[in-house]
């Protein structure tokens, strides 16, 4: 359990006002002791909206522990103060977060009246896996308890019995049928289920409390059906998804029209271009401000948002601060490090040694996510990682999982839910940014991100899914960076407290844990790993040569074709030429996987990617591994081969060698057949691997402390649905 010593370093904790309404009922405001258990690394501002970035007058400015739960017994309802301190969460000190949000109940749960005069709005910023979700969870819940409460006192008062239960239940039961209380959106399907699933257990002390969700992937109808039979006290989704049924299901639009408190999970990403559509439809169905309360939630608020988010809010919003903004936005217990390799060859290495380093140093905990660029790049490292696990510590006892946007729902959840589960086994999750906010896998031990981030703001995502919670303080951060992409850190990382390592270091930082693990003297429970290991880790090289014989030169074409895409829009950032992109890339196809020579960029993919005029003819830069000649193994993405020729890139190959693309073709189509024999199915392919199916049928039953309510575990057997998320 997270002790308060630690959420005590992280932040010094604002005290904040009870609302007027709830002064004037004589509740008591919470005590917050006044003591720093150690140095401050960080300070909380709170600041009234619109107002100076300064510290809140009454925010304290001497050492401060952060509160423990219990000191909300009266502001919050015992049911939910059991579930915080009690089963299911069993939590103790408030994080600074829910330090800052919680003691302002219960004023910020009551309804809107035109005489408040407490801001009801917040805008809250506060860093990853820090507990931001039960910030925003218990308020909404308490609004519904209250509301509903506050309904059917209302019902027995109009019908002139002076207490009357039957008339109170069948008001409440009504009105939690016919309204929702809260509306939650999330940018990403599996945060939207995880929220679900942390309202349901928050709530579980609250008799017939349920929780819908909304989300792409998974059948629309399932989730109508389910709106139609229940409650509606809190419903979590996706924008997509719940744009497109407020506008296509009048029942849902009535139902959602009384929810008078909205929550933007994520704020800074829903704020975006990309979903400010969606979200302006959405909202222009929900009742308007000061009416709706509107909170807005992220561990990344810039200037920019900040303006964005005042259209969504009341003038008169309160800004909760938790960051220092003089200090780095990451975690700063985690240790950060970033390797620029000396080539771009070193990649492949340099991750299986970075991965032995995390098994030799956590044993069958060792927990990792990686993060790629592209969902291209997911998939073949995840392939590659599959196959190359007999040069780790523990074998082929590791799992592999893979989350991107081209795997199913059905797959996604299946992976998620194996991540998540682990426990006596090494995983690595290898994923696109999908993964990279909110989602809260425990344990998580490393952190990897193969190539440049999107933004700073996606590096602090990114490596807020360790040392989360009850792990703060525990877990490590590696940037794996090939040698042109370095301006990055330079010019964009500036504030992270990055460490350089170089390959070097961590070669013999491996080689030494292997010989004390070959000599017993590391205590550390690795299970059944194979010893000695130091053999095999000197064969390592080779393992990845023989591998690199059998790897799908489609795969690897695409996979570079989405590179060049992703890095086209970062030249600025990372303050290169484009030639120096394209070049880059063209060795990591020769020297990390082993392609004979670079594949074609036409002139036309180069402008498309705006990485500069035609490349000059591939100049092939020899290998220094095994040469072609094998069979070929397993194509990631050979499915979108010709959609993607089709797209961009066949006009190019047709005019310049219509040979090359016929025979580039040919491939392709003897490839799918021979796939087709080896692995049947693509979905087979992609989701049943083996590991899959061990693990599923075993944990599949498992789930929630309420089986039953639990949501993800559900869609594996309902059809995906291609609807928008
Ligand atoms: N007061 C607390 N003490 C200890 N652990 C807590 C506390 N509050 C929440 N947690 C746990 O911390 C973990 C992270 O919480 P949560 O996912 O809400 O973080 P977050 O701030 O939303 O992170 P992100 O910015 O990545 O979305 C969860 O496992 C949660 O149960």
């Amino acid at each position: 359990m997270m002790t308060a010593s630690l959420w005590a370093r992280a932040v010094r904790v604002p005290t904040v006002n009870l609302s007027r309404a709830a002064a004037t009922r004589g509740v008591q405001r919470p005590t917050v002791s006044r003591r720093w258990l150690s140095a401050a690394t960080a300070t909380a501002t709170q600041e009234v909206a619109d107002g100076p970035s300064a510290t809140a007058p009454d925010a304290p400015s001497e050492d401060t522990e952060t509160p423990a739960f219990s000191t909300l017994k009266g502001h919050i309802s015992n049911h939910t103060l059991k579930a915080i301190v009690d089963k299911p969460f069993k939590l103790t000190n408030m994080s600074p977060v829910q330090a800052a949000v919680l003691p302002l109940l219960p004023g910020l749960s009551e309804p809107y009246s035109a005489d408040s005069e407490e801001p009801r709005d917040l805008l809250v910023r506060a860093k990853t896996g820090t507990g931001k979700t039960l910030a925003f969870l218990v308020p909404a819940i308490e609004a519904r308890i209250r509301a509903l409460n506050t309904h059917g006192e209302q019902a027995v008062t109009d019908a002139g019995a002076p207490a009357d239960k039957y008339t109170q239940e069948r008001a409440i039961r009504h009105l939690a049928r016919t309204q929702a209380g809260c509306l939650v959106i999330s940018p990403t399907r599996e945060l939207a289920t995880q929220i679900a699933n942390e309202a349901l257990r928050l709530s579980s002390h609250h008799s017939g409390f349920e929780v819908r969700l909304f989300v792409g992937g998974n059948s629309k109808q399932g989730q109508l059906r389910d709106w139609h039979k229940g409650r509606k006290d809190i419903v979590v989704g996706t924008p997509g998804r719940i744009r497109d049924i407020l506008e296509n299901e009048p029942a849902v639009r009535e139902g959602l029209a009384e929810a008078k408190l909205l929550i933007l999970d994520e704020a800074d990403t829903l704020l975006e271009m990309g979903f400010r559509d969606d979200l302006d439809a959405i909202v222009s169905m929900l009742p308007q401000g000061p009416e709706r309360q509107t909170f807005m939630f992220s561990a990344t608020v810039s200037p920019q948002i900040r303006q964005i988010a005042r259209t969504y809010l009341g003038k008169d919003h309160k800004y909760i601060n938790c960051v220092d903004d003089s200090a780095p936005p990451t975690n700063l217990s985690i240790p950060q490090f970033h390797t620029v390799l000396p080539e771009e060859g070193d990649q492949l290495p340099h991750v299986l040694r970075l991965l032995a380093h995390d098994q030799l140093t956590h044993g069958t905990k060792s927990k990792t996510i990686i993060f790629t660029p592209t969902t291209k790049m997911t998939q073949l490292y995840s392939t590659l990682l599959r196959n190359l696990r007999s040069t780790l510590p523990t074998d082929r006892a590791m799992y592999v999982h893979e989350i991107h946007s081209k795997l199913s729902q059905a797959g996604r959840d299946r992976a998620a839910r194996g991540f998540r589960e682990a426990g006596h086994s090494p995983s690595v999750l290898v994923t696109s940014d999908i993964s990279a906010r909110g989602l809260d896998y425990p344990g998580v031990t490393r952190v990897i991100q193969i190539g440049v981030p999107s933004s700073a703001d996606a590096y602090v995502h990114r490596a807020g899914r360790t040392g989360r919670g009850k792990d703060a303080g525990s877990g490590r951060v590696d940037l794996v960076l090939m040698p042109w992409e370095v301006g990055y850190v330079t010019w964009q990382l500036t504030e992270m407290p990055l460490k350089p390592q170089t390959t070097t270091e961590l070669e013999k930082q491996v080689r030494e844990l292997a010989e004390r693990f070959d000599n017993d003297e590391l205590a550390v429970n690795l299970g059944k790993a194979r010893k000695p290991y130091t053999p095999v880790l000197e064969g390592m090289q080779e393992q990845i040569k023989a591998l690199q014989g059998m790897l799908d030169e489609a795969a690897v074409t695409e996979t570079m074709m989405s590179l060049l895409g992703y890095y086209g829009t970062r030249t600025g950032d990372l303050r290169v030429q484009g030639s120096v992109v394209v070049q880059g890339l063209k060795n990591w196809t020769t020297l990390t996987m082993g392609l004979p020579e670079p594949p074609y960029i036409s002139a036309n993919m180069l402008e498309k990617t705006g990485l500069g005029r035609k490349s000059k003819p591939d100049s092939p830069q020899r290998s220094r591994f095994q040469p072609r000649g094998q069979p070929h193994w397993e194509g990631r993405g050979r499915q979108s081969t010709r959609d993607e020729l089709r797209g961009f890139d066949r006009t190019a190959r047709r005019q310049e060698g219509r040979d090359e693309e016929r025979g580039y073709e040919r491939r392709s189509r003897a490839y799918s057949d021979k796939a087709g024999r080896a692995y049947g199915s693509e979905s087979r392919r992609y989701g049943n691997d083996r590991e899959s199916r061990g693990y599923d049928n075993d944990r599949e039953s498992r789930g929630y402390d309420r089986p039953s309510r639990g949501y993800g575990r559900e869609t594996r057997e309902r059809e995906s649905d291609p609807d928008r998320d």
